[in-house]
């Protein structure tokens, strides 16, 4: 078991945000997490990182508490690319995909011929080596978290969480990551938990949903068994349409206009 999540609930001062949240998270499949807006999923997200921790329950992490890890430890189980990433100072797109190493660098060392290796492989596969040189205050957003996403993919862990890691990317560079991710969760057994606004990549990559409303777990399951009108319904609100395409062999979900 990668995470074991027991009855765990959180609040920020008075508000809770998390109400009571059970969930197993086993190697090597690929999670995706849904639900509207202030749902609690980047929230989630915190608490498995280990970032905040949880006011009641308990999270285990390849059975041992979560919070008795050290924090480059975990650093070395778990990679985040996070929902937003702001930098002011002129650090290259090079040196950003690097500090992803550090948790695997003797402290206070420089980055060795291997890390170097390891990141320029990296950049190289996720088509982010045009940026080594560029700064990351002059890159647009979209280059920007594809350079913070190669960065969580060197430090090579067993686990990788997104927060909608994908948002500001083009088609074309989304299914390249995605690919990316998806391969070495095949091949390499790597779990990744990722947060996705949008049904229809969720659907596409996914092997199982976590569908969130309100603090809580609505629906948890394979993609194909989740993912129905009535589950949307009841988590979004909305009416839609969902079939399974043979082309892409996955589920999507169609969606119309409400004032036509
Ligand atoms: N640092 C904070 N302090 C106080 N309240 C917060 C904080 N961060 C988030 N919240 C609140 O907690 C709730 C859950 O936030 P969270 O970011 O987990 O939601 P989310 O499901 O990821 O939302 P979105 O889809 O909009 O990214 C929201 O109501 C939000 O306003």
């Amino acid at each position: 078991m990668s995470f074991q999540i027991n009855h765990i609930a959180f609040s920020y001062e008075n508000r809770p945000v998390i109400r009571d949240i059970s969930l197993e998270i086993e190697p090597g499949y690929f999670y995706g997490i849904l639900g509207p807006n202030g749902c609690g999923k980047s929230t989630t997200i915190d608490l498995l990182m280990g970032h905040r921790k949880p006011g009641a329950g308990t999270i285990t992490y390849k059975g041992r508490d979560l919070f008795k890890y050290p924090r480059r430890e975990l650093a070395r189980e778990m990679a985040l690319v996070p929902q937003n990433f702001y930098i002011n100072f002129p650090f290259t797109g090079r040196e950003i995909v690097v500090m992803g190493r550090y948790p695997h660098m003797p402290r206070f060392s420089a980055p060795s011929a291997k890390d170097l290796a390891v990141a320029d492989t990296i950049m190289e596969r996720t088509g982010t080596a045009a940026f080594k040189e560029r700064y990351m205050t002059e890159m647009s957003g979209g280059e920007r978290q594809r350079v913070v996403f190669a960065r969580a993919l060197v430090q090579e862990t067993p686990v990788l969480m997104l927060d909608e890691a994908t948002s500001n990317l083009d088609v074309n560079h989304t299914l390249k990551l995605m690919d990316i991710v998806s391969e070495d969760v095949r091949n390499r057994g790597r779990t990744v938990i990722a947060v996705i606004q949008d049904i229809n990549l969720a659907a596409t990559y996914c092997d199982r949903l976590i569908l969130m409303k309100d603090g809580y777990v609505a629906a948890f399951g394979k993609t194909g068994d989740v993912l129905n009108t009535e589950n949307i319904r009841s988590v979004f609100g909305v009416d839609s349409h969902v079939w399974f395409d043979t082309w892409s062999e996955s589920k999507k979900v169609s969606f119309k206009r409400n004032n036509g």
